[in-house]
């Protein structure tokens, strides 16, 4: 798969990438080995340099984006506020109007790479792998769908809509949550109090995992480790299907509260039209079939090995 961003390369083989991935898997193991700090002591020039590789992509990010502002608008050169029809939407534009601070804005574009990147293009590997698993799953997404050719718009990917895809979408993250383990911790100098009393002096670490929530047989039931999206579709009288609404304390997947994902929608929008539209024109079948896959240590749970499948255009032989 190729990412790009105005053109520049975001792909596997990029130092970015390769930079990012290796800072994500070493971070991702502090957290089970008591003995990181040796580990960083080691390996730790080489964590460091993946770090600044990564901020330096960032820092290129801004110098690209300003560099393009001045072109476009040498007048507003010393006050580059760009909100017209041309740049407006773009992120790093919309945050070098607001922050003067370039490095904040470099910060704050890698902030956005790492959040979106891993979390959704795993959630996707790991949709695709399920469907691949339980291929009368495809139909079941793909009749949902609006017609072929008909232009999608924001409304048409409502959970109303195509609540089964949804169903399936959620499922996955249940079973394969991106964000497998979260943590925050009391800066208060007076500590907190949760709603149910339990008092967290200050600097208290508090560690939970969305990926036990999901495996939780207290709250999914018996069949808590079986992929199975239709327990996310109610039925109502008139047999109309309704996504069940689940609260993010029972679901943890996309935060919840004032530090919500804030790109929980983008995510739908790629797991929910991008993976079905794809499988509405395309058949996919995994390469090696090893039955379930295993994740990589990482932070944001990678499938080991990633999944190779052969692609052909529905209806066409193989090639
Ligand atoms: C399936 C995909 C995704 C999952 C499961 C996910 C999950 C999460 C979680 C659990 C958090 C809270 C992290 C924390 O407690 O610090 C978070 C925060 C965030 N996410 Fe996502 N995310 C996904 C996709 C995306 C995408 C596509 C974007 C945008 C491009 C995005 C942007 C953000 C941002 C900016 C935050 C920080 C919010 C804040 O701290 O106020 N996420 N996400």
């Amino acid at each position: 798969m190729r990412l790009t961003w105005q053109k520049m390369d975001l792909s596997n083989s990029h130092p970015f990438s390769a930079a990012f991935d290796y800072a994500s898997d070493l971070t991702g193991l502090r957290f089970q080995n008591p003995l990181w700090k040796v580990n960083y002591y080691l390996f730790g020039h080489k964590f460091r340099k993946a770090v600044s590789i990564v901020k330096s992509f960032g820092n290129e990010i801004v110098r690209l984006a300003v560099c393009r502002r001045d072109l476009e608008n040498p007048s507003e050169k010393s006050n580059p506020q760009t909100n017209d029809d041309e740049s407006g939407g773009d992120l790093v534009n919309m945050l070098l109007d607001a922050v003067p601070e370039h490095h904040v804005v470099a910060d704050s574009a890698i902030n956005f790479l790492s959040a979106g990147r891993d979390t959704t293009a795993n959630s996707m590997t790991w949709m695709l792998h399920l469907l691949l698993e339980q291929p009368s799953l495809t139909n079941y997404i793909t009749d949902e769908l609006p017609p072929s050719g008909d232009f999608h718009t924001y409304a048409s990917l409502s959970t109303a809509l195509t609540p089964k895809s949804h169903a399936v979408f959620l499922e996955t993250l249940r079973l394969y949550p991106p964000v497998p383990f979260e943590l925050k911790q009391t800066l208060n100098s007076a500590g907190m109090t949760l709603p149910d009393g339990t008092v967290l002096p200050h600097e208290s670490v508090i560690v939970w995992c969305p990926y036990a929530y999901g495996r939780s047989k207290k709250i999914w039931g018996e069949d808590a480790y079986e992929f199975n999206p239709e327990r996310w579709i109610e039925r109502t009288g008139d047999e109309a299907e309704k996504l069940k609404v689940r609260s993010a304390a029972e679901y943890p997947v996309f935060n919840g509260g004032a530090r919500s994902c804030l790109g929980k929608r983008m995510a739908e929008v790629m797991g929910v039209w991008v993976l079905s539209e794809s499988l509405r024109e395309w058949e996919f079948e995994e390469v090696e079939k090893v039955g379930r896959r295993r994740s990589r240590n990482s932070l944001t749970l990678p499938m080991e090995g990633g999944l190779k499948v052969r692609v052909r255009k529905r209806n066409m032989p193989a090639l």
